[in-house]
C-alpha cells in the first residue's frame, strides 16, 4: 500500500473562491511536498487557469461534459479545461450528477484530452458500474454523509469496502477513493484500513481556518 491520493473539491465556498483558490492551493503543495504524499485541487472551472498558472500541482476540473469542438455554450470543453492547466476531472458528483450516458460520454472525452478521470458514485452497485467504464478513479461518497462532518469511513464502513472487493472484481486498474464527512487523521486513516487508495474531501479543509494545520492533521496517520 502506497502514499494515499488526495482529492480537495473547493465546490463553491467563497474560502476557495478567486485569490483564495490560490492561496490554498499554495498551502497543499507545500503538505504535498513535505510529506509525498500527491494531493490534487478542484478549483471552479474560472479559477482553473489562475492556480495552474501560479501553483505548481495537479488542478482537476470539478465537472467535464462529454462535448467536443462547435455549439455547444455552457458547456464544459476538455480542451479548454486542459489548456487551462487541468490534468483530471470529477464526473458524475453528487452536486452535479449526470446520466449513465452523460458520464460515459464525459469519461470518453477525458481519455480524449488526455485528462485524469474520477467517476463520482454514491453506493456499491453505482461504484461497480462506474469501474465498468474503466476510469482513473472511483470516488464512493454517500450523499447523505456529504458535507456533514460525520466521516464516510465510520459512518458506512462497508460501503467503502464493498466498493473497494465490487471494484477490484471488475476492474483492478480502477482506484477507489472514498469521500463525505472526511476531515481529520483518523478519518483518513480508517479510510486506508477499509481499502481506499485515497480520499476526496472538502469543506473539512476548504472552511479550516488553516487549511494548511487540517491538512497536516489529515495527513498525520498515513
Ligand atoms: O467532493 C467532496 C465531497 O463531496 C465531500 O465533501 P465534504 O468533505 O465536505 O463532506
Amino acid at each position: 500500500m502506497g502514499l494515499p491520493f488526495i482529492v480537495l473539491n473547493y465546490k463553491t465556498y467563497l474560502q476557495g473562491t478567486g485569490q483564495g483558490a490560490v492561496e490554498i492551493a499554495k498551502a497543499c503543495k507545500a503538505v504535498s511536498e513535505d510529506s509525498g504524499i500527491e494531493i490534487a485541487v478542484a478549483p471552479q472551472l474560472p479559477d482553473i487557469y489562475r492556480v495552474a498558472s501560479e501553483v505548481e500541482l495537479p488542478v482537476f476540473s470539478q465537472h467535464l461534459d462529454g462535448i467536443g469542438a462547435g455549439s455547444f455554450t455552457g458547456h464544459v470543453f476538455g480542451k479548454s479545461i486542459k489548456d487551462a492547466g487541468a490534468v483530471g476531472t470529477l464526473i458524475n458528483h453528487s452536486e452535479k450528477r449526470l446520466t449513465l450516458a452523460e458520464i460515459e460520454a464525459s469519461l470518453k472525452a477525458a481519455k480524449k484530452f488526455g485528462l485524469r478521470s474520477v467517476i463520482c458514485t454514491n453506493n456499491v452497485p453505482t461504484t461497480a458500474a462506474a469501474a465498468a467504464l474503466g476510469p482513473d478513479y472511483v470516488a464512493i461518497e454517500p450523499p447523505e454523509l456529504i458535507g456533514s462532518g460525520i466521516p464516510v469511513s465510520k459512518a458506512d464502513p462497508e460501503v467503502v469496502s464493498g466498493s473497494v472487493e465490487a471494484v477490484a472484481k471488475i476492474n483492478s486498474q480502477v482506484k477507489v477513493l472514498c469521500g463525505a464527512g472526511i476531515s481529520k487523521g483518523e478519518d483518513l486513516r480508517a479510510a486506508l484500513d477499509l481499502g481506499s487508495q485515497g480520499v476526496l474531501l472538502a469543506s473539512g479543509i476548504v472552511k479550516a481556518a488553516d487549511p494548511k494545520a487540517a491538512l497536516e492533521d489529515l495527513i498525520r496517520l498515513v
